[in-house]
């Protein structure tokens, strides 16, 4: 496992496997968080990961593997997901139809994870390990205790036809043979302080069920217990498929290349400043700057954007992209950890971890649900025959059917599931949320806040008018504007370097410039402070006239942004930008208002500006806003609702902060990551539509999941009290329930946000 120091407790991070069902979790969680020196247990199901801090003067990792060991699951040290090679080959990782890139970008097959090697598979251990993975069924744990049970049945059933007379104990010998293996998990969840566990509930309904004389149905109970348990693994595979899908999608070798000398390398070794060979057809090993050649990359993996775009000699490339056409060499940038799709990956599996408020209302529900279940089953075993004189067996009968729907498996990995699949359809996409409480309060925003530049717009001015004054030349104007803005990161400041390059001015020397924000920047030129400033702010501090100032209204009106240019009681002149809506921004509105979700644009720019453009895109505005009012705006319209902020994720910040879903957007990729909740990869304004309808279509899946389980339950709660429905059905009932969930929570991979409902 990877581990680093804090205070004298060190993180440990396993893999652990076989966990396919809520309960499971819940269970390893709780058996080791039992152990002293442990803290900050986390459990994944989705990604089979098991998080926690150990102080190991007080528990040994090697005590801590045992422990999850004995509840039958299998355990072994966690790699970097970048790193990770899956066993299972890479179905259904390929986004792109084609299917045939030639190239080198399949898992290996040899080296699964690497575990120890001992202490497994002991007589108990029925659940499979990592090394089971991608096996056919029969080869697993689980599988060989289905074969196994049906092996036992089939001899009592024979034995039964041969020799009537002793077919029952055959039976009984068949259920105490198959249960054994059960028996010993619940007696190891009892040690650790669990007395309620399907095991041990399982355990008690057949052994019950032999002592009234129900030898045959004992033993189907058990097979069908263990054909469940084939099944859940079987959906948790498929849940899981999701992820894995996307640690896939980088290469795991890659052509370096060392003074023209080719060789295969993993890609996990590759280090900064290497140079690495892409031929057409294969993906890229790692994040980089093209260094010779120009091709058609297609980034779908990491942006979800499968057009290919052209990209050529100095310009970045994404790790898991797809050279489309041409030889390519490629400097790398970042290691393998910290390639963009490693941090995407990372982020989806983290996710898991910051739970949706639903999902923690279930947890707790399920805490009370077994014991109340149990305790239900002790008063219907015991009441009837007690107060009304009926028959023990019938009531005996009943009460150990009970038990058995007392699992809370599928209402727990209801929300899990969903949340999982709804991830990973959304990282396909390049729409990114983490986690669960994140889907969740997307799913419930009522008002959506846009920062105007580089969100609505690209993002990227350009100059259109430049207006001197007095005997100002433009090449002055130019001159001391970019001057002042040679010093800023501001989209106007690059658009008046730009212009000045263009018009080939140098910029003049500027020192000590300082941003005012919200209003412009001021800059030492030459032996005065110089200004660029918004036109409303030049006019209150005497560098625009009245006059002036009415011609930077017009240039407002016709929705682009002026800034004045001025020094101490001289005025130069005015500089008018434009920046254009991007192409789907009104569409992306439109979306928005049909899905009963109302679009406002807050921007630091003036009112006309802001007029222009909101009114083009038809939606509401609020202008001249400084960051703070930015803030004070998304307080006021949380009051009505969840409010998402989209911004650049670079200077809005507190913003995003504020809002209950603070969305970067934009090629910022890079900072986006991890500033906000969500980031959308692509410069689309769709994609915010698209990632909501995404997290409503998760928590309504999510609702019908848990409707699913509650029903179910009930129904077979009432039909097994009235005698209605036997032990096997009340088995069947429950892992039925469990696999319905994960079959329809997969349904959300093929969910297309993108399409209006
Ligand atoms: N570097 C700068 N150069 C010139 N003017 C600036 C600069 N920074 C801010 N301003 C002025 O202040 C106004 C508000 O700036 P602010 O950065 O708050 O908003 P913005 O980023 O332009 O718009 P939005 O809030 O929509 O992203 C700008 O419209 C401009 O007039
Ligand atoms: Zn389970």
């Amino acid at each position: 496992m990877t581990q680093t120091e804090i205070d004298g407790a060190t993180a440990c991070d396993w893999t652990v496997s076989g966990m396919d069902c809520g309960s499971c979790a819940t269970k390893v969680r709780s058996a080791v968080g039992r152990l002293p020196g442990v803290s900050d247990v986390e459990v994944g199901i989705m990604t089979e990961r098991l998080r926690l801090t150990l102080d190991e003067t007080q528990t040994t990792r090697d005590k801590v593997e045992k422990t999850v060991r004995s509840l039958g699951y299998g355990i072994g040290p966690r790699t970097d997901a970048a790193k990770k090679e899956f066993v299972m080959p890479g179905d259904g990782t390929d986004t792109h139809g084609d299917g045939d890139h030639t190239g080198h970008d399949h898992a290996s097959g040899t080296d699964a994870i690497a575990r120890d090697a001992s202490g497994h598979g002991g007589p108990g251990h029925v659940h499979d390990d990592p090394a089971d993975r991608g096996k056919s069924w029969y080869r697993t744990g689980k599988g060989q205790l289905v074969i196994f049970t049906a092996l036992l049945l089939a001899a009592a059933w024979s034995v039964e036809l041969i020799a009537p007379q002793i077919g029952s104990w055959a039976f009984v010998g068949a259920s105490l043979i198959g249960v054994a293996p059960v028996a010993r998990r619940a007696v190891a969840a009892l040690r650790v302080g669990q007395p309620f566990t399907i095991e041990s509930l399982m355990t008690i309904a057949a052994v019950g069920a032999l002592f009234i004389g129900a030898a045959e149905e004992a033993a189907l109970v058990v097979f069908l217990f263990a054909v469940g348990e084939v099944l859940e693994g079987v959906a948790a595979g498929k849940a899981r498929d999701g992820i894995r899908a996307l640690a896939n999608l980088v290469p795991k070798t890659a052509l370096l290349d060392t003074d023209g000398v080719i060789r295969e390398v993993p890609a996990a070794s590759l280090v900064v400043g290497q140079i690495v060979f892409v031929r057409p057809g294969d993906r890229i090993p790692a994040d980089g700057d093209i260094t010779e050649g120009t091709s058609g990359i297609d980034e779908s993996p990491v942006t979800g954007e499968s057009v290919p775009v052209t990209r050529g000699p100095g310009e970045g490339v994404f790790a898991g992209s797809i050279n489309t056409e041409a030889v390519l060499r490629v400097t790398v940038t970042k290691a393998a950890e910290d390639n963009t799709i490693s941090r995407i990956i990372r982020l989806v599996e983290e996710a898991e971890e910051a739970r949706a408020p639903t999902e923690r209302f279930i947890d707790r529900f399920s805490r009370w649900y077994m014991p109340a279940i149990v305790a239900i089953a002790a008063l219907v075993i015991v009441v009837p025959p007690l107060a009304l004189g009926q028959a023990w067996d019938t009531w005996i009968y009943r009460g150990l059917a009970l038990l058995l729907i007392g699992c809370p498996c599928a209402l727990v990995i209801s929300v899990p599931a969903s949340i999982a699949s709804a991830m990973s359809t959304g990282a396909r996409r390049g729409l990114l949320m983490k986690g669960g409480a994140v889907i969740e309060a997307a799913a419930q925003v009522s008002h959506i806040a846009f920062d105007k530049t580089g969100t609505l717009t690209h993002g990227r001015p350009r100059v259109t008018d430049l207006v001197t004054f007095g005997a100002t030349t433009q090449a002055e104007l130019l001159a001391v504007a970019a001057g002042v803005e040679s010093g800023s990161s501001h989209p106007l400041a690059k658009a008046i370097l730009n212009k000045a390059e263009e018009a080939g001015v140098t910029p003049l020397a500027a020192a000590d410039a300082k941003a005012l924000p919200g209003s412009g920047v001021v800059a030492s030129v030459g032996n005065a402070l110089a200004w660029v400033t918004s036109p409303r702010y030049a006019s209150e501090n005497g560098g625009l006239d009245a006059e002036n100032l009415a011609k930077a209204t017009i240039f407002e009106e016709e929705g682009k942004t002026a800034v004045a240019v001025y020094r101490e009681n001289q005025p130069f002149g005015l500089i008018a930008m434009r920046d254009e809506p991007r192409t789907d921004a009104a569409d992306a509105v439109r979306q928005l208002s049909a899905m009963g979700i109302t679009p406002v644009i807050l921007t630091g720019d003036n009112p006309r500006t802001a007029a222009a453009i909101a009114g083009s895109l038809g939606m509401q505005f609020q202008a001249n806003m400084m960051p703070e009012d930015k803030l004070a705006a998304i307080r006021t319209m949380s009051e009505q609702g969840g409010v998402m902020m989209i911004g650049d994720g670079i200077n809005d910040a507190p913003a995003l902060k504020q809002a209950s879903v603070g969305v970067a957007m934009g090629s910022g990729t890079d900072v986006a990551l991890e500033t906000a909740d969500a980031a959308i990869l692509r410069d689309r304004v769709t994609d915010i539509p698209a990632t909501i309808r995404l997290s409503r279509a998760a928590m309504a899946n999510i609702r019908q999941n848990v409707t699913l389980a509650l029903g179910l339950k009930a129904v077979f709660l009432v039909t097994t009290v009235f005698g209605l429905t036997g032990l096997w059905i009340a088995i069947m009932a429950d892992t039925g329930a469990t696999v319905l969930v994960t079959l329809n929570a997969l349904r959300l991979l093929r969910f297309d946000p993108e399409h209006e409902a």
